[in-house]
């Protein structure tokens, strides 16, 4: 019988796939580990992979006898190697819109969150205290503020129509969505240098690549203004851990909300878990139950579809089945 071999996942089980897939008349291996070792022996006599965030190396691809497909569990890929899967002639197919919704949320109530200062003023309280609990100065409203949303595909321009009813002037910086579209969504598109030298607020919206990993490095968050904040819901990587804390710490940055950090999780006595001025959380931006159910039954559903010999949707590597 075909399988499908499951190399990692957060979920408590794989119920839900395994009812798609043996109603199909396929079979579920899977595992769950991130080492190159394990990874290539769950992936050997697979007929489709899907993987969450075990990093499919060249080889653990080159391990795969017989998958036509690589499903990855999320938007992000880059936690594939889609070029050694493409040597391969292995389509790698991504969830592209599972949790627009609840990213663009949770960025909106991480902007609010910074804002307002909503989590000192919380732990303030809790700690029996009363009164302000942050210098008035970091207490700021969103209409006075310049917000430079980086990346502006589907999650970047949700984001900024949230922004709109607050009145925030909104910096757009996408090194591939044409001007056009970023006016008519009444934004203003701008280099990336204008970006980080104008905002108030810098949010990341754009994936991990060989281009944007460290985007945000000690020279470029130099060129930030001082007293601004960093927002990071995309992918830890794209932003220089110690470089971030250097400036958090020397003042530089007044705050940052991140719900990814490199490496994750983030080291227990790491300074990201306890710096006053960081609101921080452990990769759940994409979560509802809405969303966790879409990710996982349209992952089994490609499965079913390459096994099926059927064209898949959301090829990111250019193979066609
Ligand atoms: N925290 C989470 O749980 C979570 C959930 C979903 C997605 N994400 C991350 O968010 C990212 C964005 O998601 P999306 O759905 O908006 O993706 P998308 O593909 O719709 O949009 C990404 C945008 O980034 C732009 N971009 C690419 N390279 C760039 C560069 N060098 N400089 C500037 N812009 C660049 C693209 O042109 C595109 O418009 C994903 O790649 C993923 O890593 C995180
Ligand atoms: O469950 C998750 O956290 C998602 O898979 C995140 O992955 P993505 O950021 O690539 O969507």
């Amino acid at each position: 019988m075909p399988t499908v071999a499951i190399t990692d996942y957060s979920f408590p089980d794989l119920e839900l796939e395994r009812a798609i897939l043996s109603a199909a008349g396929f079979e579920l291996q899977s595992g769950n580990d991130k080492q190159t070792s394990a990874l290539k022996s769950i992936v050997a006599e697979a007929d489709a992979v899907i993987t969450q965030f075990a990093p499919i190396n060249s080889d653990v691809i080159g391990a795969m006898q017989r998958a036509k497909v690589i499903v990855r569990y999320g938007i992000g890929y880059d936690s594939v190697d889609v070029q050694a899967a493409r040597e391969r002639g292995i389509p790698v197919c991504n969830i592209p819109d599972y949790c627009i919704d609840e990213v663009a949320d949770h960025t909106l109530a991480f902007i609010l969150g910074v804002t307002r200062q909503v989590v000192p003023n919380t732990l303030h309280v809790r700690d029996g205290k009363w009164g302000l609990a942050t210098p008035l100065d970091q207490l700021r409203t969103l209409r006075d503020q310049t917000v430079g949303i980086v990346g502006f595909g589907r999650i970047g321009r949700e984001v900024a129509a949230r922004l709109a009813p607050f009145k925030s002037r909104r910096l757009v910086f996408d090194a591939f969505v044409p001007t056009e579209v970023v006016r008519n969504a009444g934004c203003e598109p701008v280099s990336l240098d204008d970006l980080l030298g104008q905002s108030d607020i810098v949010t990341l919206h754009c994936p991990s690549t060989p281009q944007t990993k460290k985007l945000l490095n000690a020279t470029s968050i130099a060129r930030m203004k001082p007293g601004s904040v960093v927002i990071n819901l995309a992918r830890g990587d794209l932003v220089d851990t110690a470089a971030l804390v250097a400036a958090l710490q020397s003042g530089h940055l007044a705050g940052a909300a991140i719900d990814v950090c490199d490496p994750e999780p983030i080291p227990t006595d790491g300074p990201l878990r306890s710096l006053p001025n960081v609101i921080v959380a452990s990769h759940i931006a994409s979560a509802s139950p809405k969303a966790v159910r879409t990710l996982r039954e349209t992952a089994a559903h490609i499965a079913v579809m390459a096994l099926r010999g059927e064209p898949l949707p959301n090829v990111v590597n250019g193979v066609k089945p």
